[in-house]
């Protein structure tokens, strides 16, 4: 069987032998293997039981990306990131399945999130999360549908945890030359002049408007395949690693963990998208391997 439903999680499995792994818990993917080999972070302290959100993988971020500025602002009580990754997803079967893709779908609408959420932003929404699997792509594709009365304003962001072998040896390429809001000084705007972005501290950048859709991930290794992530209609770009004393901080990640990951989060975070009633966003990203 290509798909795999089970209690907590569906398994997506593609004649290649590349798989994916989707928990009804924030629709967070949490594995996806190609070539025999695990492409995304998980954290092994992470919670899994729908208590705190998955620390790994890809949780979603919506409608707010850490907490809203503005104290006085339509998201400003929600916690940080939002609900989606806080909620149970709907499941909405399999779109595809071919012997070159697997597709799978989930929803969520407003009445689905735990209602102490939901007072914290009470409009009426239905997002629709697809998620397909190739040979050697994985492919998020979110649908943002304004069911309210009224126009809402909303974030969306992918935040994509990646495994990598020594983070030491990264480099990201495709965002030099830019400015980025470095929230670890507080530096309003900064520009990188290097040609890519090495990571040897902590770093947790926002670069917004980013003109190339596309960003390299060289894991500096000849045993690992590097990545490119396509971003569709999401123009800004979040790159973390938490480094020594964050991860120390974090109940759920391991104290050396920040050697294994970088986080890479295409998004629409710099500025809010402004919804109008019954019109639909969408936006995602395609991961694929390449050597
Ligand atoms: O701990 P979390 O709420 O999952 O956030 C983890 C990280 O997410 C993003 O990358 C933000 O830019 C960081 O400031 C934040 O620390």
């Amino acid at each position: 069987m290509p798909v795999k439903v089970l209690e907590e999680k569906v398994i997506l499995e593609h004649p290649s032998g590349s798989s994916a792994e989707v928990y009804f818990y924030g629709a967070t993917v949490t594995s996806w293997k190609c070539k025999g080999k695990e492409r995304l972070f998980l954290s092994k302290n992470s919670f899994l039981n729908g208590t705190k959100a998955i620390r790994g993988g890809i949780p979603l971020v919506f409608p707010q990306f850490g907490k809203a500025s503005d104290p006085s602002f339509e998201t400003a009580t929600l916690p940080q990131h939002g609900i989606c990754r806080l909620s149970k997803w709907e499941w909405l079967k399999i779109s595809v399945d071919n012997d070159s893709e697997v597709s799978v779908r989930f929803g969520l609408a407003d009445n689905q999130v735990p209602e102490n959420l939901r007072k914290e932003w009470p409009k009426k929404f239905r997002i629709i999360y697809t998620i397909t699997l190739t040979e050697d792509t994985l492919n998020n594709h979110l649908t943002v549908k304004n069911e309210d009365i009224k126009s809402f304003y909303f974030n969306a962001l992918l935040h994509t945890y990646y495994s990598v072998p020594d983070i030491s040896k990264v480099s990201i390429k495709g965002l030099s030359n830019l400015s980025y809001i470095d929230k670890v000084t507080k530096n309003a705007q900064v520009i990188d002049t290097n040609d890519s972005i090495t990571i040897d501290q902590e770093v947790d950048r926002i670069y917004a408007n980013v003109s190339s859709d596309e960003i390299y991930i060289d894991l500096g290794h000849e045993d690992f395949d590097n990545f490119i992530l396509k971003k569709i209609n999401l123009k800004d770009t979040v790159v973390w690693n938490p480094w020594i004393d964050k991860a120390h901080g974090m109940s759920d990640f391991g104290d050396d963990e920040y050697k294994q990951m970088v986080c890479v989060e295409p998004g629409t975070v710099s500025e809010y998208v402004n919804l109008n009633v019954g019109e639909t966003w969408e936006g995602g990203q395609i991961l694929k391997i390449n050597k």
